[in-house]
């Protein structure tokens, strides 16, 4: 039998498949098709989820693990910082550890184990990096910038300025009023730029931020590989880099943003070192349900013997986001 654990950061929703636990590891063709049944609202598991990370034994020195993220369509992103929260949860509570190195795509990244956000809310605390802001990194073109900060793009859409930066997964970060997050822009934007388009041609994650006040910020994103979501892990930290980058006066380095979207909060906080950019994302990792399911019927995506049991975390998730101050009525997911 295999164990998988259903997960979210922000609910931004996930399982987590540890590989190590296999007889034998699935190859890519195997996860993208599991991941794509499996993830599915209607034909997967629980509703579905945005996405599969899994877990491998570590590919640099000194790191405990390796994660990989798999989208809900099949592609696999090079970071996903919610995500990253999680497996950091569940390796800290399989290997004993608060303070480890995970691997991933591009760099070994810090975790750590936070304080509570909550009575039963458990938090932890990940580097966002490497970052990058050249097009050749994101990768966009035919925009007429080498970088894109704060900056008019009619191609993209008359009126609004963008910020691209990658994190190093590609994000496209836009500073907007209330009736804009909550309008229909983002999901004409994302869905243009996630089909075949001559500017982001491997796709982007694109973020709507509203300023709410000095170091808090609510953002909504339309995801790559898997359309709008609760929260985007990734987006919220670049988009406080953008923030602290192009609104100094109201948004510090070396300071925590809080940071709202619509499946509860976060807190980033942007640091400059040694001429890097990187940031701190701090969040819930929340296990709400724990699947044992025979490692044959995983490999052929028959979920009908899974066994699953539910725990008693998304009550008091429910509970801490209760008690949040409310900006905007928008939940993209069950
Ligand atoms: N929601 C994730 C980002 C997951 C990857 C993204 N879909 C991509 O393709 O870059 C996060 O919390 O960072």
């Amino acid at each position: 039998m295999v164990n998988l654990l259903k997960v979210h950061g922000s609910q931004n929703h996930f399982f987590i498949l540890d590989q190590t636990e296999l007889k034998q590891k699935l190859s890519d063709e195997e996860l993208k098709k599991l991941t794509i049944k499996l993830t599915d609202p209607k034909t997967g598991l629980l509703d579905g989820a945005d996405g599969v990370l899994v877990v491998n034994d570590p590919v640099r020195e000194n790191a405990l693990a390796q994660m990989r993220v798999i989208n809900a369509d099949g592609s696999e992103a090079s970071m996903c910082g919610n995500g990253l929260r999680t497996v950091a949860r569940y390796l800290s509570e399989k290997y004993q550890k608060t303070n480890f190195l995970v691997d991933t795509m591009n760099a070994s990244l810090r975790v750590r184990k936070d304080d509570d956000f909550a009575s039963n809310v458990p938090a932890f605390a990940v580097e966002i990096s490497p970052v990058h802001f050249n097009k050749e990194a994101l990768p966009f073109d035919n925009l007429g910038h080498d970088r894109l900060i704060d900056d008019f793009a009619p191609e993209l859409y008359q009126g609004l300025r963008f910020s691209s930066i990658a994190v190093p997964n590609p994000h496209l970060i836009s500073f907007v009023n209330q009736r804009q997050i909550t309008g229909p822009i983002l999901g004409i934007i994302g869905k243009r730029l996630n089909d075949k388009n001559p500017y982001f041609t491997d796709g982007v994650n694109v973020n709507f931020a509203q300023i709410l006040d000095k170091n808090r910020l609510f953002v909504r994103t339309y995801e790559r590989g898997v359309g709008f979501t609760n929260a985007c892990g990734t987006g919220m930290s670049a988009t406080s880099l953008a923030f602290c980058l192009t609104k100094p006066e109201i948004a510090e380095f070396d300071t925590p943003i809080n940071v709202y979207n619509p499946g509860g909060m976060v807190k980033t906080i942007v640091h400059y070192e040694n001429k890097n950019y990187w940031i701190e994302l701090i969040g819930n990792a929340t296990f709400t349900h724990q699947i044992s399911i025979d490692e044959e019927d995983l490999r052929n995506s028959n979920f009908a013997t899974a066994q699953i049991t539910e725990t008693t975390e998304q009550n008091a998730y429910e509970r801490f986001v209760d008690n949040l101050p409310k900006f905007n009525d928008i939940t993209t997911l069950a």
